[in-house]
């Protein structure tokens, strides 16, 4: 088999060994990188010739991290592992760190994860100023496990070394310097002369040697540290119950602080590798590869088509949605027009965006100065005069699409790209009044558009592939995670969406109660349960949304009659204090004992006796009543077409849906529970309750063939 990258090593006549790690594209370190070094260091080592050791990456990037994708092989037992601590201490720690010739590392780029353990073994670091230094292990379910745990806190102190783990937070070379995890700040084309010359001022005492393993003198001392480590367990539980690595972490970083630097390597080496095997773990890396595949979509990223540049974009329309996809645009540098119908109207729309890049401001994100800079790139117009050069232009929701289509047409260049941003309407209806009908295209932004990471792009049979290919271009620049859908109602997320909370309606007219079931979902992991969210998003939108899905899948619509009741009523969630909860002045959510006579109102139109037993039921079953049919759905998008890959949904589910991401998303979570189990309980569900719950033809036949769910299938044609 092919090496998988490499550490190359060559001597200078000053008496450096400079070893580059080469392994595109972000030099990860794979085991024969690892081995590589290994033999580089013996080499160094021996040589009369070599004082000191640099430690660089090709091409501007130090280390990306242990190879990602080795995880599946050892995951999978397919790739044999070395043995547990051989990284971590015979190579990094007693080798590396241990020499009798000092190294230093050369960061430009990235030093993440195991890069940045590399570099934390050397006797010093130089870094460029922009260059990202971090430990995001735990994003991936794992701890650092090349000693990170250890030498991190004792470089930078405990509070800054576990707020830099535990959020999976990189810095800045700037900061790191600040922190004292970099020794030296230079410009790229003199880092690694700095830092041969660095290495070389070690090994003549003429600077310090530090080895930061035995550093102790940014550690606070045990009582503190013990306090310290408390309270990161603390809010380790409180923010993600469900997940057990975090507080692995806290435990190894302890057993370093109380027995010793040592002690806390094994204890990191063992835990790592209980870590990898966990499911957590499995479903975090499937996540990371189903979001980076997101962008490839077979039949159109394949084809070698360049994106086009896309110099300025126009919007039709500022309201919430036009207003957000503004910010998201300028925020990364793209001019945008900005069009509304009248003054009173333009106003508002600008003064929305300003607001939008307030809120940065008074979170620290930002600066005054960035914040006024970036909004002399949104400019306010009333007629399509400048129009003439946008090559993207974006129509919120507007009226008469149809017609605003056709004045694009004319004021816009052949060239220009016309997206629109809705979440139902059909695309093919909106061209129907243009030749233009290759470069319409949907842009679904999810609200606020300025913050969610979710883009879907929805295309029609005659989307031309390069429009395509120019929005996920725009999507990756504006770092949203686009997802390419094709056209039916509610595209993926939003048919994903609708059963959630139908299946939660259902139950509660068969007896279930509201909080029981919001408890259970978030419980679950989702940030909020269905009717939690149902407040937040406003019973209006849910209510018109319902009858555009009544009108597309009549056959599997569960008409509760609850939302309308309490619309009557004016209640309508959040917004009006009064939803499924009741609301303080802080928007404090608390159960609401009113409630019970609209459910009882709403059984009454539906005809239906309450069931006592079903208030009986544990968690995971109320979890499965409102996630199968989510599931079965998301086989339907599959199927149809409308997602090209299963991954495609676990990635909507969890950027649309706030689907546990330590879960792998809805489809990777549903194989691991089982095709035929799933299917043997909605149809039990069909029988008792009708046929929302009918498995769909494609569950049906994975079930009785023993095929998971997320299995590509050939066979399925892409009918957009
Ligand atoms: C023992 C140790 O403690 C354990 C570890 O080190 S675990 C690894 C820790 N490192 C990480 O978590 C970093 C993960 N990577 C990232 O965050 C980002 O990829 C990045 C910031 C490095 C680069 O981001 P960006 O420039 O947007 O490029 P991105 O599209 O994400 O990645 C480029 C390619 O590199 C791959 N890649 C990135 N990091 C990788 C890694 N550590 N191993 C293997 N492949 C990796 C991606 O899969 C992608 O492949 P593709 O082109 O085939 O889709």
């Amino acid at each position: 088999m092919a090496n998988k990258g490499r550490a190359e090593m060559e001597v200078g006549a000053d008496g450096v060994a400079l070893i580059t790690i080469v392994n595109p594209p972000v030099n990860s370190l794979s085991i024969d990188v690892l081995l590589c070094l290994k033999d580089n260091y013996e080499q160094a080592l021996s040589r009369d010739d070599v004082k000191a050791i640099v430690i660089t990456g090709a091409k501007g990037k130090f280390s990306g991290g242990f190879d990602i994708t080795a995880f599946g092989g050892v995951q999978g037992g397919s790739t044999e592992q070395p043995k547990i601590g051989y990284i971590s201490i015979d190579l990094l720690t007693d080798t590396l760190e241990g020499a009798r010739k000092p190294s230093v590392a050369a960061i430009d780029g990235l030093a993440l994860g195991g890069g940045l353990e590399v570099a934390m073994a050397c006797h010093a670091r130089i870094s460029t100023s922009t260059a990202q230094l971090g430990l995001p292990e735990l994003q991936l379910g794992v701890i650092p496990g090349f000693g990170g745990t250890q030498r991190l806190p004792r470089l930078v102190g405990l509070t800054k070394g576990l707020e830099m783990i535990l959020l999976s937070k990189p810095v800045k070379g700037e900061e790191a310097y600040k922190l004292g995890l970099v020794d030296a700040l230079v410009p790229r084309d003199e880092l690694v002369k700095t830092a041969r010359f660095w290495a070389l001022e070690i090994a003549a005492c003429r600077k310090p040697w530090i080895r930061s393993l035995y550093k102790t003198d940014k550690l606070e001392s045990l009582g503190d540290a013990r306090e310290i480590l408390k309270f990161a367990r603390a809010q380790a539980q409180k923010q993600a119950a469900n997940l057990q690595h975090p507080l692995v972490c806290i435990d190894v970083i302890e057993e370093g602080i109380v027995s010793g630097p040592r002690a806390g390597l094994w204890k990191e080496a063992h835990s790592f590798q209980t870590l990898l095997l966990s499911e957590t773990c499995k479903s975090l890396i499937h996540v990371f590869f189903a979001q980076r595949a997101t962008s490839k979509v077979p039949g159109i990223t394949d084809l070698g088509l360049m994106p086009r540049k896309i110099t300025k974009v126009g919007i039709l329309g500022g309201g919430l949605m036009g207003s957000g996809i503004a910010t998201a645009l300028i925020l990364s540098s793209y001019p945008v027009i900005l069009k509304e119908v009248n003054e009173n109207f333009l106003k508002a729309g600008i003064d929305r965006v300003k607001a939008n890049l307030q809120s940065r401001v008074r979170k620290g994100k930002m600066t005054q100065d960035k914040c006024e800079r970036t909004l002399s790139l949104l400019t306010g117009v009333l007629d399509y005069e400048s129009f003439k050069d946008v090559d993207l232009a974006v129509i919120e929701n507007v009226s008469l699409k149809q017609q605003i289509f056709a004045d694009l047409e004319k004021y816009c260049s052949p060239n220009c790209v016309l997206a629109t941003n809705t979440s139902t309407i059909d695309l093919n209806l909106v061209g129907e009044k243009t030749k233009s009908r290759d470069r319409i295209v949907g842009a679904h932004f999810f609200s606020p558009a300025h913050v969610m990471p979710l883009l879907e792009i929805v295309r029609t049979h005659e989307t031309s592939p390069q429009v395509v290919v120019d929005l996920l271009d725009v999507g990756k620049k504006i770092r949203k995670t686009p997802i390419v859908v094709g056209n039916c109602t509610g595209f993926a997320v939003n048919r994903m969406f609708f059963p959630y909370t139908q299946s939660a309606l259902l139950f509660v007219d068969y007896g279930l109660d509201v909080y029981k079931i919001d408890r259970a979902c978030t419980k679950f992991g989702m940030p909020m349960g269905p009717f939690r969210v149902a407040d937040l998003v406003g019973f209006g939108v849910a209510v018109a949304t319902g009858m555009q899905y009544l009108q597309s899948f009549p056959e599997r619509v569960y008409k509760s009659m609850l939302m309308s009741i309490m619309v009557e009523d004016k209640r309508t969630g959040e917004a009006t204090r009064k939803g499924f909860y009741k609301y303080d002045g802080k928007r404090k959510a608390s159960p609401d004992p009113e409630l019970m006579k609209y459910i009882e109102k709403s059984r009454n139109m539906a005809g239906v006796t309450p069931n006592p037993e079903l208030m009986k039921l544990p968690d995971k079953d109320i979890v499965e009543m409102v996630f199968f049919p989510v599931v079965n759905e998301a086989c339907r998008v599959l199927d149809e077409g409308i997602a090209v890959k299963a991954s495609d949904l676990d990635i909507a589910s969890i950027m649309g849906m706030g689907f546990p991401p330590y879960r792998g998303g809805i489809m990777f979570w549903a194989d691991t529970l089982g095709a035929n189990y799933i299917f043997e309980r909605l149809e039990a569900w069909s029988k008792m309750y009708g046929d929302f719950f009918k498995p769909c033809s494609y569950l049906t036949e994975r079930a009785a063939k023993g095929i998971p769910l997320s299995a590509p299938a050939n066979q399925t044609r892409a009918r957009l």
